[in-house]
């Protein structure tokens, strides 16, 4: 399965693999198949706690180290037909659900966790149950930064879902230096969406990201070669940051600080300080 390869590749490189609750792989396999690896788990919040509930007991206990709650996702756009037949993880609220035989799970799920927003209240919910730390996903402001943490989140991933969700939303690189500004002190601020090579990754190291994570480019190498391509693509990023480093002259990750680029965001500061 795409996502037990997946995760294989990314223990193999020393990364940490994010499982997504849409997964058609039960969680509880993609932990028996790379025991011992560093494993996030996203979820998003059902309007029904008790599923909830039983979905972060499950994660606990397959030994998932975070939970990271996808919050920029609230409105369903995927499920146009009946066509999602199988999302393994969350089959298993089937008898939980009054669901109709001609209902596919996919459409089951959509209503429930895309029918309504996540409010602050949810995520507080969600923090004081479970053991885990809980990560915010989709932050792109520092007002969004300050809500999540206000409501007790560690990390935040400063994401657009790889620009898939909504146009004209801002890049991550250029949401990143606010982000930091606001909570860099106290989260953990990570960062996806568009990290294609090198150059990214150290940008984003650069201008504040403790962490950088990748969607499509591991589902093109899992297309192409499953476990190996996944493999070779982290590979691939992983070399070529290296001789970014090499080439720019910082040898160390610690090195890498806010002034080895140069953001816009200084000439806005340059402006400023002028007028
Ligand atoms: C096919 C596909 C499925 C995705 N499914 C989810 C998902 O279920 N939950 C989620 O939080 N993000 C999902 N994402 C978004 C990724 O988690 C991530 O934010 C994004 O892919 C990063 O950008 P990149 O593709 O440019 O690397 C998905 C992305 C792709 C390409």
């Amino acid at each position: 399965m795409g996502d037990i390869a997946t995760a294989k590749s990314v223990a193999r490189q020393g990364g940490i693999y994010i499982q997504s609750s849409l997964s058609n792989t039960l969680l509880e396999d993609v932990a028996k198949a790379t025991n011992g690896s560093v494993k996030w788990f996203q979820m998003y919040l059902n309007q029904n706690r008790t599923i909830n509930k039983l979905l972060i007991d499950r994660v606990e206990k397959a030994g998932f180290q975070a939970i990271v709650i996808t919050l920029d996702n609230p409105v369903n756009h995927y499920v146009r037909n009946n066509n999602f037949k199988d999302f393994g993880t969350l089959n298993r609220g089937r008898d939980i659900y009054d669901i109709p035989n001609y209902e596919s799970m996919g459409i089951t799920f959509s209503k429930h966790i895309f029918g309504a927003s996540t409010t602050l209240d949810d995520l507080k919910w969600l923090v004081n149950n479970t053991k885990l730390p809980v990560v915010a996903k989709g932050i792109l402001t520092k007002e969004g930064a300050l809500k999540v943490k206000e409501a007790g989140c560690k990390g935040v991933i400063v994401s657009n879902q790889g620009g898939r969700e909504l146009d004209s939303v801002p890049a991550t690189i250029e949401a990143l230096p606010e982000v930091v500004a606001a909570v860099g002190d106290s989260l953990t601020v990570m960062l996806d969406s568009g990290i294609r090579g090198g150059p990214d990754v150290f940008k984003a190291l650069a201008l504040g990201a403790e962490y950088v994570f990748i969607g499509s480019s591991a589902q093109w190498g899992l297309a192409v070669d499953g476990e190996e391509g996944v493999f070779q693509v982290l590979k691939l990023i992983r070399t070529e940051f290296e001789k970014v480093m090499g080439l720019a002259g910082f040898p160390t990750l610690s090195s890498i600080t806010r002034n080895s680029v140069v953001h816009k965001s200084y000439y806005y500061g340059l402006l400023n300080q002028s007028h």
